[in-house]
């Protein structure tokens, strides 16, 4: 009989796009899957998954201890709550994870492998039990970018991201999309009328935002006709937390810095939500190592993965494959708007988009599942 993994958080949104893709790959007649749950022990497993046992306690240690394998995408707030006491009852098992919570842990490894398959394989010969997804930011960008990392072109590079709603969660999603709704009924009827001056309906779209009516118990202020350049906690010296981690997991994925006895590649930007719904996206100055021609860059990029696209830099082709609308739902890592900038030959520009809840959470985990499977 197949190994038994145990499954927790797959209702959620990242654990629904997880399921999906293991569906889509035939991964379920790879493993014998047991679904948890955190608010239905007892009930039905989901109604795909033929002849799976019901529903166990995710809180329940003694059951999870069978496990040798668990992937979550329960969230940060379980492994913090159930993670170490696994492990104090003397739990030896693989954990699969989407949360940030163990990302930096010495023990251990974020997982990328197109990117960072050596450092993967690495730690599992040493015995290594913990396999954490990235940052959903990190992760596409280096699965547009590898191959300059690899190739050890980037000197630094600056990353300014335009993030989607989905990265706060399903709510975050949901209210966006209120508040376009909101704004919208706000302004209808001058909308309705062509005869309306566009002033007008202006100053009725910010009376609508500035309404402490308008839905925003998620983003905190309106995002719908707005951005929000803060992502994630403030670490109180001027960075966010989500920029903090651009250049912190995209060393420890490639394996440098100096836990690795190398330099680091600084990697920093301002992070900042905008109103798309499942895709990021990044706008990326690169310091080159040296002047490379602009045809050899996006030879090496589209090498660097299998998922990597270079878009030419022109204007029908980026507007038509290089944004969130073109992207979403897709494995593609499109990368454009390659060309050298007016600094100097050594500096070159990029802009990447990536579903984040693909390769910017789910696709990660199962592929590592996969690799400990001996299947990849
Ligand atoms: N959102 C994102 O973009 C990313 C998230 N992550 C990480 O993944 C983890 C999970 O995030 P996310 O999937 O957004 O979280 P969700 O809130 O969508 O799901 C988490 C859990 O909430 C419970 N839940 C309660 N009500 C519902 C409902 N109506 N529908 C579905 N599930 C419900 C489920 O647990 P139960 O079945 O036990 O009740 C579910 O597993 C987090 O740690 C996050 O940091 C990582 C990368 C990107
Ligand atoms: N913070 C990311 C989403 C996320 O879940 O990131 P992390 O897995 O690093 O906590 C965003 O808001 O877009």
């Amino acid at each position: 009989m197949n190994q038994a993994v145990g499954l927790v958080g797959w209702r959620g949104m990242v654990g629904s796009v997880l399921m999906q893709r293991m569906r889509d790959e035939n991964d379920f007649s790879l493993f014998q899957p047991v679904f948890f749950s955190t608010s239905n022990a007892g009930g039905p497993a989901p109604r795909w998954a033929d002849g799976a046992a019901a529903l166990q306690d995710a809180y329940d240690i003694d059951a999870l201890k069978k496990l040798p394998i668990i992937v979550t995408a329960q969230g940060g707030d379980y492994t913090t709550a159930v993670y170490p006491k696994l492990r104090a009852a003397g739990w030896d098992g693989l954990w699969i994870d989407a949360a940030s919570t163990l990302r930096m842990k010495d023990d251990a490894i974020i997982v990328l492998d197109p990117v960072n398959r050596p450092v993967i394989d690495s730690a599992l010969q040493r015995g290594v039990k913990n396999y954490i997804g990235g940052n959903c930011t990190v992760s596409c960008m280096l699965m547009g970018l590898a191959g300059l990392f690899n190739s050890h072109l980037v000197d630094w590079m600056t990353c300014m991201t335009y993030q989607a709603a989905s990265g706060g969660g399903a709510q975050h999603m949901r209210e966006l999309l209120t508040q376009f709704g909101e704004i919208n009924g706000a302004v209808k009827s001058l909308l309705d009328d062509p005869a309306s001056a566009i002033l007008e309906i202006d100053r009725g779209v910010l009376l609508k935002q500035q309404d402490a009516s308008l839905a925003h118990d998620q983003f905190g202020v309106p995002l719908g006709g707005s951005l929000i350049p803060w992502i994630d906690k403030d670490l109180g010296n001027g960075v966010s937390r989500e920029e903090w981690k651009a250049e912190a997991e995209t060393n420890k994925i490639l394996g440098r810095g100096p836990a690795f006895g190398t330099q680091s590649t600084p990697v920093d930007g301002l992070c900042v939500r905008i109103g798309a719904m499942r895709c990021h996206s990044q706008a990326l100055t690169i310091k080159l190592a040296r002047d490379v021609p602009v045809d050899e860059v996006a030879d090496i990029v589209r090498e660097g993965s299998k998922w990597a696209r270079v878009v030419a830099n022109e204007r029908e082709a980026t507007m038509h494959e290089l944004t969130p609308v073109a992207v979403t739902g897709t494995l593609d890592i499109p990368v454009g708007r390659l060309r050298k900038m007016s600094m100097g030959p050594e500096y070159l520009s990029a802009f990447t988009v990536g579903d984040q809840l693909l390769w910017g959470a789910a696709e990660p985990l199962r592929r590592m599942l996969r690799i400990i499977l001996g299947e990849l």
